[in-house]
């Protein structure tokens, strides 16, 4: 749906609305900003160690923050900004906003979810076949001239292989659709039991990762969900399982992960998303099993495109005092 384009005119009130980007915008996002007469003061143009700076030099102009998953909205930015209404993130997550404060201030939070479920989930998927059949590995082979000397060697079938997800929300469910379609008996975890007689439900990380063969990560980073994959739950799931993360890397002990993977105590992972991005543990560049992408569950132009709509709609809404389209806080 392309909420914009329901209506044409461009609102007087966001015309010299004092935005504040934290980020590199997709291009698209910041030409719709402009067009609406926008004043968009870049942080990133600011060395890091001037933010602060910057923030209080532009203080006076500045109603609303449009950040993402690089750069979020913490304490100390809000509280540098008195005069904040705002904060739209252009992500599902708000893990890099903080809830709390903006509470206390009475700034107003808006995200960017269901646009971008059926691409998270679609990615899921391609993780876990990529990882179980080898895929990036199977195209350096035919790349590199291998094929001539021989056959690629067997990998492991997807289909029917049992799906654990942990967080069964909006994009861990899209994820069980899909898994269902290839035949896999679905399990999950997640804070309540949900209305799907037909996923096995259990109550801990621990528990789904004894019984499954795939544990996919779809849980909002929270600090009950901070390192919820640890070492336990990792030689839980053993040396024929999987992990897929397409949540956030702090919800996985990395160490631990890496040296699961060296040690052959963990069968495979498929990571969108790491610890330190996009510093990436150096051990996994070796490992065939391990098939990373650069944190792009939602990056495809029409899901950008869709999250862009819906933080100008968000913004919209709340100049023209409209309900918002999808608030957090
Ligand atoms: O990671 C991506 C998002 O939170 O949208």
């Amino acid at each position: 749906m392309n909420i914009l384009s329901e209506s044409e005119q461009i609102p007087i009130a966001m015309e010299s609305l004092g935005v504040l980007v934290t980020y590199p915008l997709f291009p698209y996002l910041e030409q719709e900003l402009l067009r609406r007469g926008c004043h968009l003061l870049r942080l990133y143009h600011s060395p890091e160690t001037n933010h602060l700076a910057f923030l209080r030099a532009n203080a006076s102009s500045i109603c609303a923050v449009v950040c993402d998953t690089h750069v979020g909205a913490d304490a100390a930015m809000i509280d540098a900004l008195p005069g904040l209404e705002i904060v739209s993130t252009f992500s599902v997550g708000v893990d890099k906003v903080d809830l709390v404060k903006c509470k206390e201030r009475g700034v107003r939070v808006t995200n960017t979810p269901d646009v971008l479920t059926d691409d998270v989930a679609d990615l899921a998927i391609g993780l876990a076949i990529a990882v179980l059949r080898k895929l990036p590995a199977a195209d350096r082979f035919v790349r590199k001239g291998a094929w001539k000397t021989g056959g690629y060697p067997l990998t492991t079938k997807f289909s029917g292989k049992r799906v654990g997800i942990l967080g069964l929300g909006r994009i861990g469910l899209a994820i069980a659709q899909r898994a269902e379609a290839f035949n896999c008996p679905i399990s999950y975890h997640s804070r309540s039991r949900k209305p799907h007689p037909n996923y096995k439900y259990y109550p801990s990380p621990l528990d789904l990762a004894s019984n499954c063969d795939i544990l996919v990560v779809s849980c909002a980073l929270t600090d009950e969900t901070r390192l919820i994959i640890n070492r336990a739950v990792i030689d839980a799931l053993g040396p024929q399982g999987v992990l897929i993360n397409i949540g956030r890397g702090h919800h996985v002990d990395e160490s631990e992960l890496v040296s699961a993977l060296v040690e052959g105590r963990l069968g495979g992972a498929g990571l969108d998303v790491f610890e330190n991005e996009p510093d990436i543990p150096e051990e996994l560049f070796q490992l065939d099993n391990v098939v990373m992408t650069p944190h792009v569950g939602s990056d495809t132009v029409e899901t950008s495109m869709a999250m862009a709509d819906l933080v100008i709609a968000n913004l919209e809404a709340h100049v023209i005092g409209r309900p918002l389209l999808t608030p957090v806080v």
